[in-house]
């Protein structure tokens, strides 16, 4: 068997929970990173990053895509080949399109392709979960589509949920940072019976949401009472750009995963005029934002080898 010297995998960006999907779904989105893995004879790992943010990763050994590739040879209790690894950045850090998942996903796949794929995707799938601790970012993120994942003891069922070729995601993502790992701090650990009610009958008129794009439907589905009443207080202006999303006729808006990005749900008459309002609405707040209006991805990771 000859074995790949060099992979590029792109990944791409996902939003999770849709609101009352906590911790259970997630989409991905038309927005990238890009890894490059090329093995080297010999030497240390060499790690350089290009792109929005570029400055703000970590190139040591502590880098969340070297962190992957050297589980994935853990896993099979090899050691890591020296790898000289060139990221690619176009989706920000820290701000809910799930960056970790593109750097866990990005360090997995490469690893698998350069040691002549000795795991089959669902066990990449299973160390990427383990890695992240929850599936909604890194099943997408592999897989593609919007993907509802969830557990019995012993493995993960994971189910592509339709999504009506009308809707459009539109993302607001605003010049701060909030950690997946601080705004799970502010979420309580039990939550009342009513509240569990009210997710689980909005949870389910979303999955006919997205399949059917009823308007109806989709307003009431992407409340939520698990998450989002406790990080609207981390997100300043949060109500101000909900207000003006739905002004401009967005089905609703959501905490595009753990925040702080705002992610409106609409279609191709409105997302324009969403996005703008959306990006006007924080200006007022005295923060600066980027506005994209995206599609759902559905390939997920791809890789190209250069032999
Ligand atoms: N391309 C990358 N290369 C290396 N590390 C990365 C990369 N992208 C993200 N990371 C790491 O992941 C961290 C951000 O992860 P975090 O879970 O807080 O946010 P997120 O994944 O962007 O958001 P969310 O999980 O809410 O979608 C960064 O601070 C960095 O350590
Ligand atoms: N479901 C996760 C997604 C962010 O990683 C959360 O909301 O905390």
């Amino acid at each position: 068997m000859s074995l790949v010297s060099c992979v590029t995998v792109t990944v791409p960006a996902t939003t999770a929970n849709l609101g009352p999907g906590f911790d259970c779904i997630g989409a991905a989105l038309t927005l990238y990173n890009e890894f490059k893995f090329t093995r080297l004879d010999k030497g240390e790992v060499t790690i350089s990053v290009t792109g929005a943010e570029a400055e703000k990763v970590q190139t040591d050994e502590s880098n969340l895509v070297y962190q992957a590739f050297v589980t994935f040879y853990q896993h099979l209790q090899q050691t890591p080949p020296p790898v000289k690894i060139e990221i690619g950045m176009d989706v920000p850090l820290a701000r809910g399109l799930g960056s970790s998942a593109t750097a866990i996903v990005g360090g997995l796949v490469g690893a698998n392709l350069l040691a002549g794929e000795p795991l089959s995707q669902s066990q990449v799938m299973e160390l990427a979960i383990a890695m992240e601790g929850h599936p909604d970012n890194v099943v997408p993120a592999l897989l593609g589509g919007c993907r509802l994942a969830a557990t019995t003891d012993t493995v993960w069922e994971i189910c592509e949920i339709p999504w009506h070729n009308h809707l459009l995601p539109v993302v607001a993502i605003p010049d701060f940072e909030l950690s997946t790992k601080q705004a799970r701090q502010v979420l309580p650990t039990q939550v009342s019976r009513a509240d569990a009610i009210f997710n689980t009958a909005h949870f389910g008129l979303l999955l006919r949401g997205l399949e059917t794009a009823n308007s109806n439907w989709l307003k009431a589905a992407l409340q939520d009472k698990l998450h989002q009443p406790y990080r609207k207080a981390l997100i300043p202006g949060y109500d101000a750009v909900n207000s003006a999303a739905l002004s401009k006729g967005a089905y609703g808006m959501v905490i595009s995963g753990a925040g702080p990005t705002l992610l409106a749900l609409t279609d191709e008459l409105h997302s324009q005029a969403v996005a703008t309002a959306m990006g006007a609405a924080w200006k007022l707040e005295g923060i600066t934002a980027i506005v994209r209006s995206l599609c759902l991805d559905t390939q997920g990771a791809s890789s190209t080898i250069q032999a």
